[in-house]
Formats: C-alpha cells, structure tokens, sequence
C-alpha cells in the first residue's frame, strides 16, 4: 500500500442485511491482514460483536471494539473516535473494519473518517483513510422495504431523527463505493436482476456485488482504494439525472424506469401537493426541484424515498441572487445560462423518477394538468394558497406510513 495510514472499510445496511455475516466471512479468509473491527449495535446488549467473537476464529489477537446504546452517525461520533485512537496507538493490525448499525447515515460516518469531528481530541487523518464504503442490501428484502418500510423494526428508529427506513437505506445505496447484494439464494435470477437494475439507476458508480451468506471476495471491500468523498456525494444516480443537459426519454430495462421530468412554467401549488400525496406505489424514488406559482423566491425540492414523500422550500433560484453574485455561479458552470428565461431567469421544474414496473405516460400527463394553464398564467398567483409554506418552514412531510 502506498500510504502508510491504515485503510478502513465501513459496512453499512439495514438491519438483517447480513453485515455481521459479511464481517465474519472476511474475518476468517485468507488476505493475510491483521483486521481490528469496530462493531456498532443500537441496542443494550452487542450482540452483532457477540456474534463476531462467536463465529469467527479470531486466535485472540484480532481487537473487537463494540459500541452501543447509540449510532456513530450520530450519538456515538466522537466516541468512535477516541477508539480508533485508542486503537491507532497500539497499531497492531493493518486494517480497520466499521459495521454501522442498521440506522446509520453513511455521510457522517464517512465524515468522521475523511474530515475529523469537532473538537475531537484524535484527528483519524493523520492514522486512517477511509478505502471503501460499503452497503449490504437483502436481495430478499428488497421489496419489502419500499412497499411497507417495515425494514427495520420501530426500536432501531427510535434516534429522534423522524427519518423512516427507505429513506437511509436510500441513502446507504446512493452514498457508497461497493453494493453487496446478500441473499441472492433467496431470490429468482429474473428478480436479481431487476434489483440490480434499479441500484444501478440510484447508484451507478458502486460495484455491485451479489453474494449468499456473505461470500464476498476480501478483494472487493478491502484495499480497494474507491472511496473520493467528493465523487461519493455526487454519485447518486438522481443527481447524474439532473446534470443531463436536457430531457431524455424514459429509459426501461428489466421492468426498471427512469425519467426526466421538466417543464418551464410553473406548478399550481395545490395540484402539485396533491398529486405529490398520491404518487404510484411503484415508484421507488423522485427527487428534484420545482417551481411553486406564487412561490418566486424559492426553489421547492422533492424527496421521495419508497413511501415517504416530503417536499417544501429547499433552495435558492439564481434569479434571486443579486446579479454579480450569479455572474460567479455562471462563470462557474456556463451550462447554466443555457436555460435561462428572460422573463423568469432559471425558474423551472426538473424531477427525476425512478420505479419499477410502471407506467410514466399516465404519470407524466398527472404532472402536467399540474402545470398552470395559459389562462392561469396571467392569474395573481400570489392569491394561491401555499401548502408547502407551514408555520416553522420544515419540510412538509407528505405522506409517510
Ligand atoms: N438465506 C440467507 N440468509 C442469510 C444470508 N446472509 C445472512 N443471512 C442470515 O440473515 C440473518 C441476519 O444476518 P446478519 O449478518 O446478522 O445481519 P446484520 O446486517 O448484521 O444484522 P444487524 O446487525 O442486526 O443489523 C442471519 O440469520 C444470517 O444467517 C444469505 O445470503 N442468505
């Protein structure tokens, strides 16, 4: 290895996935590492490190560090770090191995790794570098956690962050390096491949992996220098979408579709609530921005992850900006001014839907009896009522069962 920091895997996934699965497997194979581990439960009791002492021959000198009552994304951050440090000093293994608890968000443990926390006394940049972020996905499950968000049961979401299921294991797939499809036996090959069709479109930068019982090769999560904080964040397969210059087609593949909605006028904000209210089951992700009659001043952003829909003011149009700053944002990327309207500077709406099995002719014409209507373009839109405006400006949280 060229660095002489030590390379950390972290292994994301809801719960059941077989992240412990997968960390045995890779603790008794052959790499000829020594691999320190940190294993981080929610409940009382580790079990997952209970398992891992368990099952794997660790011949005693192998360091299991298990933390719990607590997520590292969140309540355990600089904990997790003191460990490591702890570890770091003794520097007697080469590799370090992260299993996160089912609910945790993968950014702000990759953030702990690449950038530090606060005023954390251990600086991990000096001693680590975060290789590979990794997320198991239960090929068996896959399904089950879009249509019902019954994922992950309701103590593992008790963490005060009001996300539900689907939504961080959207964000665990659209923010790692290498995807292990776990449980393929379980699953039809016809089925496999739909699965991976659709994490190909909500991430296609990762390796996509299947394994049973965990089976990886050690190769494909440990050395293999993948992780770009930066390319990580943007590699979302919705933000790829977005960045297309204009519209495309939609694209079908294996029952998988994916498309660009855009248009130059606005929404009339009731319509689009409600139509935002009753999205297709089918479709397993939208995300975008949109533009709200009588709502000038703000970009509206969408995020729709399985069953959860929020949407609300999220963003700043160019065209509000005083003109010398958005000449910078221009110079910046030139592609933007392509777009530009005379009359309503960037103004529009550009959604990304990804689904399965569904239909986006029917969809499309439900957006667009949301647009406003010729005659309705010469209304005072200010006289609409805005139901993406409540009393404290947080997001207005749809739907979410
Ligand atoms: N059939 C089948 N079962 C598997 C596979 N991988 C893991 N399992 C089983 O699934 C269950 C959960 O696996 P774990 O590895 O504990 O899952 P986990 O992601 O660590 O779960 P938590 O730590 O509780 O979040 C265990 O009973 C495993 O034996 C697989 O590929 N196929």
């Amino acid at each position: 290895m060229v660095s002489d920091r030590i390379p950390v895997t972290v292994l994301s996934g809801p719960l059941g996935a077989g992240k412990t699965t997968v960390l045995n497997h890779v603790l008794t194979a052959d790499h000829g590492l020594e691999v320190a581990v940190v294993v981080n439960d929610m409940g009382e009791v580790n079990v997952d490190a209970e398992h891992v002492t368990q099952q794997s021959d660790l011949g005693g000198d192998q360091e299991i560090i298990e933390m719990s009552n607590g997520c590292i994304c969140c309540r355990l951050r600089g904990d997790m770090l003191e460990e490591v440090g702890r570890l770091a000093d003794r520097r007697e293994f080469d590799y370090l191995l992260v299993e996160s608890s089912g609910i945790s968000e993968p950014i702000p443990v990759a953030q702990t790794f690449a950038m530090g926390f606060e005023d954390a006394d251990f600086d991990p940049t000096d001693t680590y570098e975060l290789d590979t972020m990794v997320t198991v996905v239960n090929a068996h499950s896959f399904w089950e956690s879009f249509d019902s968000g019954s994922a992950l049961t309701e103590q593992e979401l008790d963490d005060d962050s009001g996300r539900v299921p689907e939504e961080v294991l959207l964000d665990q797939i659209e923010f790692c390096d290498v995807l292990l499809l776990n449980k393929c036996d379980l699953v039809p090959d016809d089925d496999l491949e739909e699965i991976e069709t659709v994490l190909e479109r909500l991430q296609p930068r990762a390796e996509i992996v299947r394994t049973e019982f965990g089976d990886v090769a050690p190769d494909d999560i440990l050395g293999t220098d993948r992780f770009d904080f930066e390319r990580a964040q943007s590699s979302a397969g919705w933000k790829h979408e977005l960045k297309h210059d204009h519209y495309h087609d939609p694209q079908e593949e294996h029952g998988v579709t994916s498309f660009v909605y855009q248009r130059d006028r606005p929404f009339h904000p009731e319509r689009i609530a409600a139509l935002l209210a009753d999205l297709p089951d089918e479709l397993i992700r939208a995300k975008g921005f949109f533009w709200s009659a009588g709502r000038e001043d703000v970009a509206m952003g969408i995020d729709k992850a399985g069953t959860s829909v929020r949407a609300g003011p999220s963003g700043q149009w160019l065209a509000n900006l005083p003109k010398a700053q958005r000449e910078q944002y221009f110079a910046a990327r030139p592609g933007l001014k392509d777009d530009w309207d005379e009359e309503w500077g960037d103004r529009m709406t550009r959604l990304v839907f990804i689904g399965r099995e569904f239909d986006d002719e029917p969809l499309i014409e439900r957006l667009d009896d949301c647009v406003l209507s010729d005659t309705e373009m010469d209304e005072d839109w200010g006289r609409y009522a805005d139901p993406f405006e409540p009393e404290d400006r947080r997001e207005l949280a749809l739907s979410s069962r």
